[in-house]
């Protein structure tokens, strides 16, 4: 079984999570920040007004990501540095600064920890011989970004013993 001190060793795995909330952010424009008052912060005037942080369009920007933006490919992530807990403004899917989500840690360890043990235990196949680029990637839009049509694959379990 995959335990947490294995979890330093998932480089892979972290890229491909990296990608995943690159092209689905959970919450595809944060959640609301109002300003309560005209503000000048590092030079940018902020009016006093609500302010929407768009990271899912800021996920396929083909200036900062090259031309292969729409393509799912978490080798973009080898020896790049770029780190989601908020830090590198190009990739922010649990926000930044003060008012970014506390439970960032938590929501990422759980997530590592589930989807390394579902890879490490089962193989996984796509029913009706579809193949994986013929995935049907459809978003939902909304507060959060769920698929809009279920995903079926199916698990043969490997670990034998
Ligand atoms: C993969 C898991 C998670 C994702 C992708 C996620 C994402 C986010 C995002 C995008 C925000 C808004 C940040 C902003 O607008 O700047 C947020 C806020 C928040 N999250 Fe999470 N979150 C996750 C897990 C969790 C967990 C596990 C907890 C609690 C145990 C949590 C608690 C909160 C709270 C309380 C806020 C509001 C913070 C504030 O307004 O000051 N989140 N999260």
């Amino acid at each position: 079984m995959v335990g947490e001190s294995d979890l330093p060793k998932v480089t892979y795995l972290d890229m491909v999570i990296k990608e995943s909330f690159r092209l689905h952010p959970v919450a595809p424009l944060l959640i609301p920040h109002e300003s309560t008052e005209d503000i000048t912060v590092n030079g940018y005037f902020i009016k006093k007004s609500r302010i929407l942080v768009n990271v899912w369009s800021m996920g396929r920007d083909r200036t900062v990501w090259s031309d292969n933006a729409e393509e799912f490919f978490p080798e973009r992530f080898e020896n790049s540095g770029i780190d989601l807990r908020g830090h590198d403004f190009q990739l922010i899917p649990f926000g930044a600064g003060r008012r970014g989500c506390p439970g960032t840690q938590l929501g990422l360890t759980t997530l590592r920890l589930i989807i390394a043990q579902l890879v490490h235990c089962f193989d996984w196949e796509l029913p009706d011989a579809i193949l994986p680029n013929e995935l049907d990637m459809t978003e939902k839009f909304g507060l959060t970004l769920p698929r809009a049509n279920h995903l079926f694959a199916k698990p043969a379990y490997r670990l034998v013993g």
